[in-house]
């Protein structure tokens, strides 16, 4: 059985940086072509494939990129048998038996999207690997996706019209990610998504977390300002600044350098995340949270 899923729109936090990302994506996503929004852990691309998926207005359905995918996982298998017996002996003298056993298919995800035009999220797609993906590839540009000659069904399945894809994907330097065959990047369109503005963090730290907006930019700042010192460019802040603004928040921890509580939630977050492993790292952000009053 497949899960179809419903965006939540107030969840997503909408700020002219976010808006000018959507407005995009959209325009491609109405004109029928597949996006793919590619960016660092953490600069929200799932939050805003979901939000666009509900733009879209269709059901969604999900699938997580892995390593261990199999393409069955994508477009279906063979799920089993059913057994069809029919005995006929209306007349006396007569008994006529007809037997009947046929493998029964399940559709997968892809493929029940692909017939039903819902729109497929495949979030970090290049965590699988890449030959799995390859059904992708007539999907998006023939408009079929071919079944497996023994699936006991049509050998092709005619893509509805609606269907639509959004992929997901962190950049290839990092760990455990494939590197994506070229054939399936130019069937869809890649919008980079860098890492949200000030305005748009402190937003969202604002409306998810409940911070107050000066605490907000304090530990905006904070994060950015450590992030700087260790030459960190990988993962963004946002996930940081979330969960130290939520426990701050939970449990009535000042967003302050004169705050034990604060200094030591900020040492357990952001030393593993971001420091390089040299104990300047852990002096540096020792100098930052002095700064903040
Ligand atoms: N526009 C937004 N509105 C509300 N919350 C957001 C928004 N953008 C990001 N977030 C929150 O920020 C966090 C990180 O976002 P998300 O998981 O979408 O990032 P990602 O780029 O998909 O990360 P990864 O590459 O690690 O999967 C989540 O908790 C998400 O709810």
């Amino acid at each position: 059985m497949t899960t179809v899923l419903h965006a939540n729109a107030r969840q997503f936090v909408s700020t002219d940086f976010t808006k000018q990302i959507v407005r995009r994506a959209l325009r491609y996503l109405q004109s029928g072509f597949a996006i793919h929004l590619r960016g660092p852990a953490g600069t929200g691309k799932t939050t805003l494939a979901m939000h666009l998926a509900g733009l879209v207005g269709r059901p969604m359905v999900l699938i997580y990129g892995d390593e261990d995918l199999r393409s069955s996982q994508l477009i279906g298998s063979n799920s089993g048998y059913s057994r069809k017996k029919v005995v006929d002996n209306y007349i006396h003298s007569v008994l006529k038996v007809e037997d009947d056993l046929r493998q029964s298919w399940t559709d997968s995800r892809l493929t029940l999207a692909a017939k039903e035009g819902f729109t497929l999220i495949y979030d970090e797609f290049n965590r699988s690997r890449p030959e799995v993906n390859n059904v992708l590839l007539s999907a998006l540009e023939e408009k079929l996706i071919v079944l497996p000659p023994d699936s006991s069904q049509m050998e092709y399945v005619r893509v509805h019209p609606m269907f639509r894809a959004i992929f997901t994907s962190n950049p290839e330097e990092y760990a455990g990610v494939h590197p994506t065959q070229d054939a399936l990047l130019d069937r869809m369109i890649t919008i980079n998504v860098g890492e949200a503005d000030v305005e748009t963090e402190k937003q969202i730290l604002v409306n998810r977390v409940g911070l107050e907006r000066t605490e907000a930019l304090k530990l905006i700042n904070l994060i950015r300002g450590f992030r700087r010192q260790v030459q960190c460019s990988k993962a963004s802040s946002l996930r940081a600044c979330l969960l130290i603004g939520k426990i701050c928040h939970e449990h009535e921890i000042p967003v302050s350098g004169k705050s034990d509580d604060f200094r030591d939630l900020c040492f357990d977050v952001l030393i593993s995340r971001y420091g390089n492993g040299e104990p300047q790292s852990e002096l540096g952000l020792a100098k930052l949270l002095d700064q903040i009053p």
